[in-house]
């Protein structure tokens, strides 16, 4: 079975698109997990199907690195409504659902704002904060982010006994920069790798430091990939909506995959 597919990437969190409104591509854990990996396959950090979903424009459905079904990919989220943009499915806003509900997302030339879902539990702990954005995130803050260690630190986080019986995290390790300017480095759950940029995670981080620090919207965020913003409204303590995730998101290449009978790998 042959089929079209596109990459895509957001701040360098990159992804191969699949246009399957026809609802024909075969989920499995393998075969996706073959195409995303990086020596034998396409190579991306997930995978998105953009399907048909009643009463809105598009529904997108994501896959981790590892092939399973992710929690919200907030990249994804606006890498997928520039692929609908580019397919001529809205002009303007859109809307969309995925597994964390209701999104809206505008498209200007390569400039993506996606709104994400409210936040509504802070957990802020001596030395990190957890918050979910869609996705899991535990933020904590160092000096120097250039230094971490994030692979093996993240990993710790991810399976360790306080977030790993529940399903594991994503873990952000955070460097202020100057008053509503972060820098942000990310362990990515289902890559098992950091990233170039986590968009639910920057945007975990940017209200965690508007809490920390008293910082109004919006929050600029430099990651290794690029540079996004987080708007957000402060809706009561610890309480956030409005929430606009904003930055780049590419068409990087299109290609045709030749769907194996038997996963590679
Ligand atoms: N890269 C994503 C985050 C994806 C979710 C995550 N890996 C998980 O399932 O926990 C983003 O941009 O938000």
């Amino acid at each position: 079975m042959e089929i079209t597919f596109y990459k895509y990437q957001g701040t360098g969190n990159d992804f191969v698109m699949i246009d399957d409104r026809s609802q024909t591509f075969p989920v499995s854990k393998s075969l996706i997990a073959s195409i995303c990996h990086r020596r034998f396959g396409i190579g991306s950090d997930g995978l998105i199907l953009l399907q048909n979903a009643e009463g809105y424009d598009f529904k997108m459905v994501y896959f981790n690195a590892d092939g399973g079904e992710g929690s919200m990919c907030g990249n994804g989220g606006r890498c997928v409504a520039r692929f609908a943009s580019d397919l001529g499915l809205f002009s303007g806003m859109a809307k969309f659902i995925a597994v964390d509900g209701e999104h809206e997302a505008t498209v200007s030339n390569e400039v993506i704002e996606l709104k994400m879902t409210g936040v509504t539990d802070v957990q802020q702990y001596e030395d990190y904060d957890f918050i979910n954005t869609g996705s899991p995130h535990y933020i904590t803050y160092v000096d120097q982010v250039e230094d971490v260690d994030v692979v093996n630190i993240g990993s710790e986080i991810r399976y360790g006994s306080v977030y790993g019986p529940q399903g594991g995290t994503n873990a952000n390790f955070v460097e202020v920069i100057e008053e509503n300017h972060l820098s942000v480095r990310t362990y990515e759950r289902g890559v098992e790798d950091e990233t170039f940029s986590c968009g639910t995670g920057v945007t975990a981080c940017a209200l965690s430091a508007s809490i920390r620090n008293g910082w109004s919207s919006p929050i600029t965020v430099e990651t290794i990939g690029g540079t996004l913003e987080v708007a957000f409204a402060q809706t009561a303590e610890g309480e956030f909506g409005d929430i606009i995730l904003k930055g780049p998101a590419v068409r990087v290449f299109e290609g045709s995959l030749d769907i194996p009978s038997t996963p590679i790998l």
